[in-house]
């Protein structure tokens, strides 16, 4: 709803009230309807300002909503009907004011805001576009070339910016509805022709044309199949090339073929798929709510490696201090070079408010003594963390939180070689540790609440999507992947390239396909990992099974002839040289692969781009119903958000559990058992017992699954 009050001096001060955002809900969107023309019948009333409730100005339409009819009065006439008040209208921004907020705050006269407010048309990033004239306003405010990049990107500015651009009017430190108040006083009466941005034209670069072809180009490029940023350049097209009011209809039919596609219900679902990880729960019933997590002020991190190196400063860009530990001289040393500088680069990309903590590097473990948490980021290998553990146990105090960036080891195993179990959680980052969004915290049967609270508040302020997780081998991430590396490497034994399945993956959305990823984090990182689990090194033999189960030493091959990928300049593809970024195709995998298949017998087939994405995705897929089966995690989302965030699962698919639902669970479950009956010795192709009940169940929408996910599950950590 909006309230409404007559402050002395003639203004009426219409406030919105929903919170915590103050989103235009139908019941917002009647009250500024009713408040606005309460205004206006006011023969006392000369000037109007509208803020909202608790320092939020507001944060857009009420997402929520659009799953439902539409109800209420619609945006576009409400804003179109402010912008008409022939009485000076105020926006006092504070806190946000995004997407229909800052609709409306365009429709207004002028606009003031608090400094630390930000403002954005984020539209794009939830599958839309600026559908209230917010993209036939903004380019006639400050001109198309910003306006292009403000609703592509969908980028959040600061007041600092927005006032520069042109935006905003005024920003100030101190209140600013009490600034706007007296400034709408100071403006009444004055003429307002000027003001009403639909009636101005846009202001344009030369050559308009070229400008929007190379911003089209940009976009498609970035966007990889997403529709909304297209639609926003042609929006911004049509409000550089034709009157206001054919505008407002070109950007109305973009936002009907939008609004009904696909593509924005995967992003609005992503959008809420982020905020509900954050609401973790354990078994126990222990969740975000009733659990509280230890402050960190000094934490310590051992091993120095690409990870370590990352994790360090993302620990630091908080403002704590670290110890950052390393027992080899060469690698401490590098690492000391090379971490300041890293965090000079990241607190500078992200102009932080906090200055960064200070970093002291160490050779002795025993420097960790006085921290209050440590994070061991040594190799994947068992037996060092074992080790790594058993020392920290004896240096640490008991209450210190020992936490490990193990990507899929046994985190019970770890817990139970130190004095205080319940104090142990995993924290697996995804490289470059500093940068990616993604942090799964793995929750052993034996950590405490306390301690899931500390690892997952931490994440928040690192500024990480910290998702719980269930301790099973490769965690929730590398548990789904691995289904899927497997079936890319069968491609290849079948008679796929590289590049087929690559460009497979590529078309569907992924930034990289399997090949060029395993090429840029290097092969032998996946060789360690299958020798840790006995699968190949010296001893085992180089067939094609394991255990009884379809197993391709492809990548096991191509590792052990020295092709690393691009840090060797050859891997599954070559490159100009060690380092390299440029993968190219590479005459010597053709000839590996047909002698490979040649040796054991294989004849090579044609296979069609569908089968590609069918055999790699739904075999992901089929380990993430398998996952949330065993409840390793609490909920699709969960599974969704861990492969838009740390994966780069294309985001306006939603995530691979929402995916599925799009294609349909019944086509899924179908066609997996058609590949089953093909390769029945790959179990990962064998459909999970939950997608059958599913489909049993009429294929429910993702949200209803958990009604169906067995409650007497076996290991229950979540
Ligand atoms: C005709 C159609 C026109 C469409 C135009 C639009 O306006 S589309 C919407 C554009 N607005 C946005 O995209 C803003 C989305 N919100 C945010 O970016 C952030 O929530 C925030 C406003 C920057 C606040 O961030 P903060 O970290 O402080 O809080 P949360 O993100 O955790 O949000 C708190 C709760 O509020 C819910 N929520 C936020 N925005 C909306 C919204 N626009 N509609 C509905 N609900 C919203 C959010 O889901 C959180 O809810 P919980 O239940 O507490 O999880």
């Amino acid at each position: 709803m909006a309230t409404y009050s007559r402050l002395p001096g003639s203004v009426a001060l219409i406030t919105l009230q929903n919170p915590p955002v103050n989103a235009l809900s139908a019941a917002v969107r009647q009250g500024i309807v009713d408040t606005v023309q309460r205004a206006l019948k006011d023969p006392k009333v000369t000037s109007v300002v509208i803020c909202g409730q608790n320092g939020r100005f507001c944060g857009g339409a009420d997402i929520r909503e659009f799953a439902g009819p539409m109800l209420g009065p619609p945006l576009v006439p409400m804003i179109h009907a402010i912008e008409a008040v022939d009485k000076p209208v105020v926006a006092a921004i504070e806190g946000v004011a995004l997407g229909g907020g800052l609709e409306l705050a365009l429709g207004c006269h002028y606009r003031i805001a608090h400094s630390k407010a930000l403002l954005g048309l984020p539209e794009v990033t939830l599958g839309l576009l600026p559908a209230a004239g917010g993209t036939q306003r903004l380019p006639r405010l400050i001109g198309l070339t910003a306006a292009l990049d403000l609703i592509t990107t969908g980028r959040h500015i600061s007041a600092a910016e927005a006032l520069k651009l042109g935006i905003l009017d005024q920003v100030t430190d101190s209140n600013a509805v009490d600034l706007a108040v007296d400034f709408v006083r100071s403006v009444a009466g004055q003429p307002l022709d000027s003001r009403r941005l639909s009636t101005l034209a846009c202001p344009c670069p030369p050559d308009v044309d070229s400008l929007l072809d190379k911003v089209m180009a940009q976009v498609r490029q970035r966007s990889r199949g997403a529709l909304a940023p297209v639609a926003c350049v042609q929006a911004l097209r049509a409000a550089a090339t034709l009157p206001y009011t054919q505008g407002m209809e070109k950007e109305r039919d973009l936002m009907a073929t939008l609004f009904n596609s696909g593509q924005a219900r995967a992003l609005q679902y992503a959008f809420f798929s982020q905020r509900v990880v954050g609401k973790w729960s354990l078994p126990s019933g222990a969740n975000w709510n009733n659990s509280t997590g230890r402050t960190i002020s000094k934490a310590a991190v051992i091993g120095l490696g690409t990870m370590g190196r990352g994790i360090v400063v993302a620990l630091a860009l908080t403002g704590m201090s670290v110890v950052a530990v390393e027992t080899q001289e060469k690698q401490l040393a590098e690492a000391s070079q090379a971490v300041p500088a890293m965090l000079q680069r990241e607190a500078g990309r992200r102009s932080l408010a906090t200055p960064p903590g200070v970093i002291t590097f160490s050779s002795n473990l025993q420097d960790v003594s006085e921290v209050e948490l440590v994070i061991e980021a040594v190799f994947e290998n068992m037996a060092l963390k074992l080790q790594v553990f058993r020392h920290l146990a004896s240096v640490c105090g008991p209450g210190t939180l020992l936490c490990s960036n193990t990507s899929g080891l046994d985190m019970d195993q770890l817990a139970a070689v130190t004095k205080s179990p319940a104090l142990v959680v995993g924290m697996h980052f995804f490289a470059p540790a500093h940068v990616m969004k993604l942090l799964e915290v793995v929750c052993g049967p034996r950590s405490s609440p306390e301690a899931v609270a500390t690892a997952m508040q931490l994440g928040k302020r690192m500024g990480k999507v910290s998702v719980a997780v269930g301790n099973c081998p490769g965690f929730v991430g590398n548990r789904m992947l691995k289904p899927y590396l497997e079936q890319a490497n069968f491609l290849l034994e079948e008679g796929a390239t590289p590049q087929q399945v690559d460009e497979a993956l590529e078309e569907f959305g992924f930034p990289m396909g399997v090949f060029r990823m395993s090429d840029l984090s290097g092969l032998d990182v996946g060789w360690r990992i299958r020798k840790e689990a006995g699968l190949t090194g010296p001893g085992v033999e180089p067939s094609r099974t394991r255990q009884g189960r379809r197993y391709s030493p492809l990548p096991d091959q191509v590792c052990e002839a020295g092709r690393l990928g691009q840090k060797t300049g050859r891997g599954w593809y070559q490159y100009d040289g060690p380092g390299g970024r440029v993968a190219r195709s590479d005459p010597w995998v053709h000839i590996f692969l047909e002698a490979y298949r040649a040796q054991h017998g294989l004849v090579a087939r044609s296979i069609a781009p569908e089968e590609i994405l069918e055999r790699c995705l739904y075999a992901l897929i089929n380990e993430g119903f398998n996952i949330l089966q065993e409840a390793m995690a609490a909920g699709p989302e969960h599974i969704d958000a861990i492969y838009v965030f740390g994966y780069g699962w294309p985001r306006h698919r939603g995530g691979p559990m929402f995916h599925a639902g799009q294609v349909g669970l019944g086509r899924v479950l179908e066609r997996l058992e058609h590949h089953h009956h093909n390769h029945p010795d790959v179990p990962h192709l064998e459909p999970s017992t939950l997608l059958r009940r599913l489909v049993a169940g009429g294929s429910p929408p993702v949200q209803k699954w958990r009604e169906f996910i067995n409650k007497d599950r076996v290991h229950s950590q979540l």
